[in-house]
């Protein structure tokens, strides 16, 4: 019997229109055994993201005020949904707050990780209430499922780890017996640690939530639905004249992602080619579309692929007695960036200096510099950008390369990195 995940990100159901539309995918779908993964509305994460940094700096009334208008924004949509059968849902919805109502009343004072868990994962309780309420209003057979139950992971707030044997058990053992009676609706991107704390995977991490149910109950594929036609070989975002990729290998796919094409959360891949589950990448917005299959077959790129991410920072890291960089210091600078939570995106090693590039966070690299300045000589260069390449060639290089002076330039077989400035910035 065919099994399947589909996933509904944030743009999908960014206003009432969205859940109707994503109602409407889901009551035609015509799939025995449907398990839904649903993130938070669009936008809804960055907004709780804004309540814990109020909380944090101790403007307890921003922190409720903006948290008054998540609160009323959702019961407009429930209201637009539901009209008068909606006030069963304005309690789920109101109740689902009260615990972040509560953690708001108290003073901070646990770790800023573990309050950020608590407070943003209701998004996501949110969102998929309205989800599975609406469903349920237009006919359609659905049961909601807290993710909390099934994803447990250890405590790492923020970036928690999963402990895969756990939770494909209890997805196994209580979840996958529902999708013969039921459309089970759940959320992505949360979890709960083993004392039943709730817990994040990542931001964008939804995509890999869906894959991780769907390799637990043994699915047939994973749809991931978007506001874009497929997976192109660049972020329309950025670019006029993108083109769609009809298939393409998890490895290729993992390599994109990793090197941020934010279509596909980097971690989404592996739990799927692991048991050889394609992923779909398809349009919410046009459903004729067949969008992008994502397969084993080793089916190299048609095009050059390329990924654009702004706001670098190039840090060259040389010993302040100009001696060599040998393997000590490398492994020296490596724990500073682990401490300061920073990750490379492209590093060079010379005789005398290590360069690497990172996204600029202003206050985690400021604390990593500052680190590293007790033991090393730190430049750095801000304001760049970079640009990964895959299966590239010199036109798309000389194209992306106008009009840029490069600082740093990375080839491989198939990838080519470029660290840029604009030449009238230098
Ligand atoms: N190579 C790419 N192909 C298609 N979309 C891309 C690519 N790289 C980045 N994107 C961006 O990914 C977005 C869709 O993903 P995302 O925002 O994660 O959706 P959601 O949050 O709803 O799951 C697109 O709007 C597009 O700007
Ligand atoms: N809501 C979370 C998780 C997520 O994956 O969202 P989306 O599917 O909209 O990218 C976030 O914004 O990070």
């Amino acid at each position: 019997m065919q099994k399947a995940v589909y996933k509904f990100g944030g743009a999908s159901v960014k206003d009432a229109d969205g859940f109707r539309n994503v109602g409407s995918i889901i009551k035609n779908a015509n799939i025995p055994q449907l398990l839904i993964v649903n993130s938070a509305i669009a936008d809804i994460t960055n907004q709780l993201e804004k309540v814990v940094s109020a909380f944090k700096n101790d403007q307890i009334e921003v922190a409720q005020e903006l948290l008054q208008k998540i609160k009323i924004f959702h019961f407009n949509i429930a209201q637009e949904l539901l009209g008068e059968n909606g006030s069963s849902l304005i309690d789920n919805l109101s109740n689902a707050l009260v615990e972040v109502e509560w953690i708001l009343e108290e003073p901070f004072q646990d770790s800023e990780d573990y309050i950020y868990d608590q407070i943003v994962s209701v998004g996501e309780i949110l969102s998929s209430t309205i989800l599975a309420a609406y469903l349920n209003h237009i006919g359609v057979n659905v049961i909601w499922q807290d993710a909390r139950n099934y994803i447990k992971t250890d405590n790492n707030y923020q970036n928690a780890n999963v402990n895969w044997s756990l939770s494909c058990y209890l997805i196994q053992k209580d979840l996958q017996p529902l999708l013969d009676k039921y459309i089970v609706v759940t959320q992505g991107f949360i979890g709960s640690s083993s004392e039943n704390f709730s817990t994040t995977l990542g931001r964008e991490g939804s995509d890999y939530s869906a894959a991780l149910f769907c390799s637990a109950i043994d699915g047939d594929q994973v749809t991931i639905w978007k506001d874009v036609p497929g997976v192109l070989n660049a972020d329309p975002k950025w670019f006029d004249d993108t083109k769609e990729i009809p298939e393409l290998s998890y490895q290729d796919a993992i390599e994109l992602s990793y090197y941020g094409a934010t279509v596909i959360h980097p971690k989404t891949i592996k739990p799927l080619q692991n048991k050889g589950i394609p992923l779909y990448v398809r349009s919410f917005k046009d459903l004729t579309l067949p969008g992008t299959k994502v397969q084993k077959d080793q089916i190299p790129l048609p095009i050059p692929s390329f990924i654009f991410k702004v706001n670098q920072v190039l840090l060259s890291i040389s010993p302040k007695d100009f001696s060599f960089i040998i393997e000590e210091n490398l492994s020296q600078i490596f724990s500073l960036f682990h401490k300061h939570q920073v990750s490379v995106n492209t590093m060079l090693n010379s005789a005398l200096s290590f360069s690497v590039s990172v996204d600029d966070h202003p206050t985690k690299i400021n604390l990593l510099i500052e680190d590293l300045k007790l033991l090393y000589k730190v430049k750095y260069n801000k304001g760049l950008e970079l640009v990964t390449i895959r299966y590239y060639d010199k036109a798309t290089v000389d194209r992306v390369t106008v009009d840029k002076n490069i600082l740093l330039e990375i080839k491989s077989r198939y990838t080519c990195q470029l660290l840029m400035k604009n030449n009238d910035s230098l």
